[in-house]
């Protein structure tokens, strides 16, 4: 396909994660490259951006959900989470009751999506602060296999680059599956990986 017709690749992306795990610190990391230590931020905001991956022009919009208790946010959450293409899960590794909240967050996005495999990065955030670390690499990596989520961790306020790479990471993802199914290796692999793990939960009776 040549530069001129190339069509631009509509693709939405949701930020979720526990109250003050750098949501917003990313997004903004991602779009404009910087780190701004402190936000006032109540509502969600939509980022608007574009890039370039594996020759692919895509056309982002990504939704910073901020943190609400109130269940009364639960409509608007599965809203946001049904019109999102992929999702970005952060927690803090300072903050363990963050990490503890994913396997929920994750729960719900696949009851909303109703999909075996759902474009998901696992973002351990606040690398930097290692004196203050609650949740070990190890950990993070055990629970993306075990969510079937790819796995980053970074620091938002000291690597921009990372940053970058989680998203694009991302946008892999997403785009794989938008593929004809016969292209979508990852996605092939995620199922089979999904389906495996059904069956053995079955056999061993540990639901
Ligand atoms: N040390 C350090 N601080 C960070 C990092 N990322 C974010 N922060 C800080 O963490 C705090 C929360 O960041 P936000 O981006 O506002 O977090 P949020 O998840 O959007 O928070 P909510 O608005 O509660 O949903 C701010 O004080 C940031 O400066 C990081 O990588 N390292």
């Amino acid at each position: 396909r040549s530069l001129t017709s190339r069509k631009m690749v509509p693709l939405k992306l949701l930020v979720l994660g526990a109250h003050n795990t750098g949501k917003t610190a990313l997004c903004v990391r991602f779009v404009t490259k910087r780190f701004i230590g402190e936000y006032d931020r109540k509502k969600d905001v939509t980022y608007r951006c574009s890039r370039t991956v594996d020759q692919e022009s895509v056309d982002l919009e990504i939704l910073d959900v901020a943190w609400k208790v109130s269940s009364s946010s639960a409509a608007s959450l599965e809203a946001s989470i049904r019109w999102a293409d992929g999702f970005l899960l952060l927690y803090s590794i300072t903050q363990r009751c963050s990490f503890t909240e994913v396997p929920r967050l994750k729960t719900l996005i696949d009851q909303t999506k109703q999909s075996l495999v759902v474009p998901t990065v696992l973002v351990a955030n606040k690398a930097d602060l290692e004196i203050g670390r609650e949740v070990t690499t190890e950990e993070g990596q055990r629970l993306a296999k075990d969510l079937r989520c790819g796995f980053r961790e970074l620091s938002v306020a000291e690597a921009a680059l990372a940053v970058e790479a989680a998203v694009l990471q991302l946008i892999r993802l997403v785009l794989d599956q938008q593929r004809p199914l016969p292209d979508r290796r990852s996605y092939m692999l995620t199922v089979r990986h999904a389906l495996t793990k059904k069956l053995t939960r079955s056999k061993t009776m540990q639901w």
